[in-house]
């Protein structure tokens, strides 16, 4: 048996085929959208718009109370998130705390941390790539909040998916770093070409890394389109009473 790990180039389709969801007491969700493969698409909308959700139900954290969720062409519904060919960043809490950041990263490969000579290497090359050589046996305590969103991009690599969801990645760091963070993301992409689907409330950042937009408004999809259009105006009604309701914040 082989221990290569072959390096996926190239993304998945998605697809939500009118799919329904809805929490306890809450009003009904229901998404029907379709995301090219390789493509790089922010979802925007106010705050419990569903944005969290629309990402839950790619990844499987959440399932349809009817209708599909396809990746890739392939109808994953009935599939927990472990066995979706997805990967999943959130906006904290990415990590374990009693491991290091090595084993962190290790994680994306085998969930029992059983490594091998090729794990290792292209753990150690995910390390690197993600800014990260020499801090391998650290504890996630003793990292930034950029080096803890590193670790989780590292883990990414290793894992190698083809669909990369961000929710909200990189929200609790500065300007600053957000941009460098979101290079690094370009970066990934350019490398990968994995299709990488990021709720942001930044504009900024959507503008800076994605070509697609999806705009929701109260657990539908009101809009979808490029991301230039969107942002100068050219974007469905609620977009623009999203953005002024925020005061355009960067
Ligand atoms: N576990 C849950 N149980 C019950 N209701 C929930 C749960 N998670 C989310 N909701 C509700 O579902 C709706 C959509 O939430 P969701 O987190 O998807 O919104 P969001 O657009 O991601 O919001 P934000 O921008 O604030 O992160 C909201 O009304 C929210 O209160």
């Amino acid at each position: 048996m082989t221990t290569t790990h072959a390096t996926s180039r190239g993304g998945a389709s998605i697809g939500l085929k009118q799919a329904f969801f809805t929490y306890p007491g809450a009003a009904a969700m229901l998404f029907d959208l379709e995301i090219e493969r390789s493509d790089i698409v922010a979802v925007m909308g106010p705050s419990g718009s569903g944005k969290s959700t629309l990402l839950n139900l790619v990844a499987g954290f959440e399932t349809p109370d009817d209708g599909r969720i396809l990746i890739g062409g392939r109808d994953v519904t009935a599939l927990p998130p472990v066995r979706r060919p997805v990967s999943m960043v959130f906006q904290e809490n990415n990590l374990f705390a009693h491991l290091t950041v090595e084993q962190n990263v290790g994680l994306g490969r085998s969930p029992g941390l059983r490594l091998r000579e090729q794990d290792r290497t292209d753990i150690a090359a995910a390390l690197s790539r993600t800014g990260l050589s020499g801090k391998e046996n650290r504890l996630p305590h003793a990292l930034s909040g950029g080096e803890r969103q590193r670790v989780a991009l590292a883990r990414v690599l290793v894992r190698d998916r083809p669909v990369l969801l961000l929710d909200e990645p990189f929200a609790s760091l500065g300007p600053a770093l957000r941009d460098e963070m979101l290079e690094l993301v370009k970066d990934l992409h350019r490398d990968r070409a994995m299709t990488i689907v990021m709720a942001t409330h930044h504009p900024r950042d959507a503008a800076r890394l994605t070509s697609t937009m999806i705009v929701v408004d109260n657990g539908r999809v009101a809009g979808i389109g490029p991301t230039a259009e969107f942002l100068s105006g050219k974007g469905p009604e609620a977009f623009d009473l999203y953005l002024g309701a925020q005061g355009r914040k960067e």
